[in-house]
């Protein structure tokens, strides 16, 4: 298995320019997601490693040798794509055979590692049938059989799971987890669910617009999101974005939230200043229900069993989604007080940048 290097890749299709100087060091063995919106650019992206589409610069180093030029096979990456691309005509079994009789590979070799791949992907007892004997999950594991049986040195996924429904997802992100865990390989997974990317990375590349919005890992991005994008994009519920007006910057930032509230917040003041407007972000889970904080108007409320999933807003247009207890006592169409703390607000500027937070007292030298 091989570290892999992207360095400073861009890519244009006739004028438009849709990848922007992207660097990046994946780490022998890592699980890395690029994970954006639809047209981010993640499987040009992807398909530019995978040799099937060319860098219009840049390069790309798989364990340290430069493959920029190298042919698809000659990369020593496999690659697992959204529609599982499986023969009809031929058995399970052959279809994971399928690359190594390519490769003329020696019968007795052929035979262990299909085999063996099938063990993995607990499809032992399905190598005799057709892909239309199988349902959707065990046709995505056919697919990926076919990869294994390559050795290669990095895995490439493009949405591997998008065609499967929401619980089969569910299933298949626990064992592509464990896949990697037994194959100890490197892994780079394109995916437009956030819920994807948390639950299975080791790091997260977030993409926008053709540039790496932050790359780090799933708790990295959940606590210290670089960008307003990054924390709307990371987290479920989404964050709640609050515009409010700074008005002090001496001893921290002061604002006032959108509805009066007031806060001091512990933040880096040194580029705003007073007067300015910022967004104040604050995840659903983050609120608790009190006696002061801001006021919010429910429009719907959900019951969850465990959570309740309050839906509403502050003065009317400023979105807010909170998560209660199960059992919270709040009418659709009343009102009710969420109490927020400084430590869990996340401050953006004009330009949607984080303002780094104050080191805490405890770490200051
Ligand atoms: N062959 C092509 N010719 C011209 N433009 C292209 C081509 N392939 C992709 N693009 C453009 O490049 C941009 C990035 O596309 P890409 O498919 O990489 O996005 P994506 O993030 O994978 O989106 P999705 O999740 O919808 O697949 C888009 O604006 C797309 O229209």
């Amino acid at each position: 298995m091989a570290t892999l290097d992207l360095n400073s890749i861009s890519k244009s299709f006739g004028t438009a320019k849709v990848l922007h100087d992207i660097s990046l060091a994946i780490e022998d063995k890592e699980f890395v997601v690029f994970v954006g919106p639809s047209g981010c650019g993640k499987s040009t992206l992807l398909r530019i490693i995978a040799g099937l589409e060319e860098a219009t610069e840049g390069k790309i180093l798989i364990g340290g040798n430069d493959v920029s030029d190298a042919h698809p096979v000659d990369r020593g990456i496999s690659m697992v794509f959204q529609s599982y691309a499986l023969y009809p005509h031929l058995s399970v079994y052959e279809n994971i055979a399928f690359p190594l009789r390519v490769q003329k590979m020696e019968k007795g070799e052929l035979d262990q590692r299909v085999k063996r791949a099938a063990e993995i992907l607990q499809l032992t007892d399905k190598l005799d049938l057709k892909p239309g004997q199988l349902s959707g999950g065990q046709r995505q594991r056919v697919a990926i059989g076919r990869s294994i049986v390559r050795n290669p040195k990095v895995f490439l996924f493009d949405e591997p799971l998008s065609n499967l429904d929401a619980a089969l997802r569910g299933d298949m992100r626990v064992e592509l987890s464990q896949l990697h865990r037994d194959l100890d390989a490197t892994m780079v997974y394109v995916t437009h669910d956030q819920v994807e990317a948390m639950t299975m990375a080791d790091r997260i590349v977030v993409l926008n617009g053709g540039r790496v919005e932050q790359f780090g890992t799933p708790m990295e991005l959940y606590h210290h999101p670089a960008t307003k994008f990054v924390a709307g994009f990371i987290g479920q519920p989404n964050m709640n974005f609050i515009p409010s007006t700074v008005i002090d910057t001496a001893n921290g930032l002061s604002v006032e939230l959108k509805g009066g509230h007031k806060m001091v917040l512990p933040v880096d003041t040194t580029t705003v200043s007073k007067g300015d407007i910022v967004e104040v972000g604050v995840r659903p889970e983050d609120v608790t229900i009190g006696t002061t904080g801001v006021e919010v108007e429910v429009r719907v409320l959900e019951r969850l069993g465990g959570a309740s999933i309050s839906y509403g807003s502050i003065g009317g247009d400023t979105r807010f989604c909170a998560s209660l207890p199960g059992d919270v006592r709040v009418k659709e169409g009343g009102s009710v007080t969420l109490e927020i703390k400084p430590e869990d607000c996340h401050v953006f500027d004009a330009n949607g940048y984080v303002l780094r937070r104050q080191a805490a007292p405890e770490l200051v030298a």
